[in-house]
């Protein structure tokens, strides 16, 4: 109950502060629409897994981002995770957006996708800058954008600007899916509420709890926190530190419907990855 309040209290927070200030907004005028792609969009599934509907560690795959996101990765690094991702059945390959072109060649005819991420780490560069990855990304064969928040402006409450950031990638992106990584360490509570109801109104289709390179990942708390502000019709990424199909399966439980991880082989394999968070 007293959490429903809290919801209630941070939504009627955003709606005061958008009506004021979303006219004196710094984002400037929304980028060019993409141009219009004759592939079909994937249905995006948001809503939780049933956890038994896992039986077998191999069966985790079609939901995990095999995610391959570190500055010395190389072509070579990233082509064996897009070859990984197309022999195991993940859903996706996350990298930077240099390397979408390499990782959709690999994956042509693949059901595994290339997916970008956006303002990734920091979430600090400017909307337009975003916008313009987001579009470039998808031009190079990205099918799902994974963009890192605002989080300066979220925890300044200057939701205006977080709203328009998001909103503009996700315009950016259309007819593909947008991810919203809060980094979730460096949140309140109350932020992490702020920030999954301002995903959904801007149109996300995923919240994601971390990048990986802040001071902490997914927890069960934090996944748990965003399903409930969420509900179904938006997806919850767990991602950050899940190094074993144990791990997996806990994020699952708490209300995770997809799983971001660089442990992914081991993951489906029934290994734990002792690789540092
Ligand atoms: O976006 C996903 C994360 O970067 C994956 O983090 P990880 O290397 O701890 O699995």
């Amino acid at each position: 109950m007293a959490e429903a309040q809290d919801i209630q209290r941070v939504v009627e927070e955003i709606a005061d502060h958008v009506r004021q200030n979303m006219h004196g907004s710094q984002v400037g005028k929304a980028p060019p629409a993409p141009p219009a792609s004759a592939e079909p969009p994937r249905p995006v599934r948001t809503a939780p897994i049933a956890p038994e509907s896992i039986r077998d560690n191999a069966d985790l795959a079609p939901y995990i981002d095999h995610t391959l996101l570190k500055p010395e990765a190389t072509r070579e690094d990233v082509a064996r995770v897009a070859r990984e991702a197309a022999e195991h059945g993940f859903a996706t390959v996350c990298v930077n957006s240099s390397h979408v072109a390499t990782v959709a060649g690999i994956l042509a005819g693949s059901r595994s996708v290339p997916i970008a991420v956006v303002g990734f780490p920091l979430g600090a560069a400017l909307t337009s800058a975003k916008a313009f990855e987001a579009r470039e990304a998808i031009q190079a064969g990205a099918r799902e954008i994974d963009m890192v928040i605002n989080v300066g402006a979220l925890k300044a409450r200057d939701y205006a600007l977080v709203l328009t950031d998001i909103a503009q990638v996700v315009e950016a992106s259309r007819p593909w899916p947008v991810k919203v990584i809060l980094e979730t360490s460096l949140l309140s509570q109350d932020e992490k509420i702020a920030g999954c109801v301002l995903s959904k109104a801007a149109g996300a289709a995923f919240v994601k709890t971390s990048t990986g390179f802040s001071t902490g990942g997914a927890t069960v708390e934090d996944v748990s926190l965003m399903r409930r502000v969420v509900g179904e019709g938006v997806g919850v990424k767990a991602s950050g530190g899940i190094r074993s199909a144990e791990d997996a399966l806990k994020m699952i439980q708490a209300g995770a419907n997809r799983l971001g991880a660089s442990a992914s082989v081991a993951i489906v394999t029934g290994q734990r990855s002792t690789a540092k968070y």
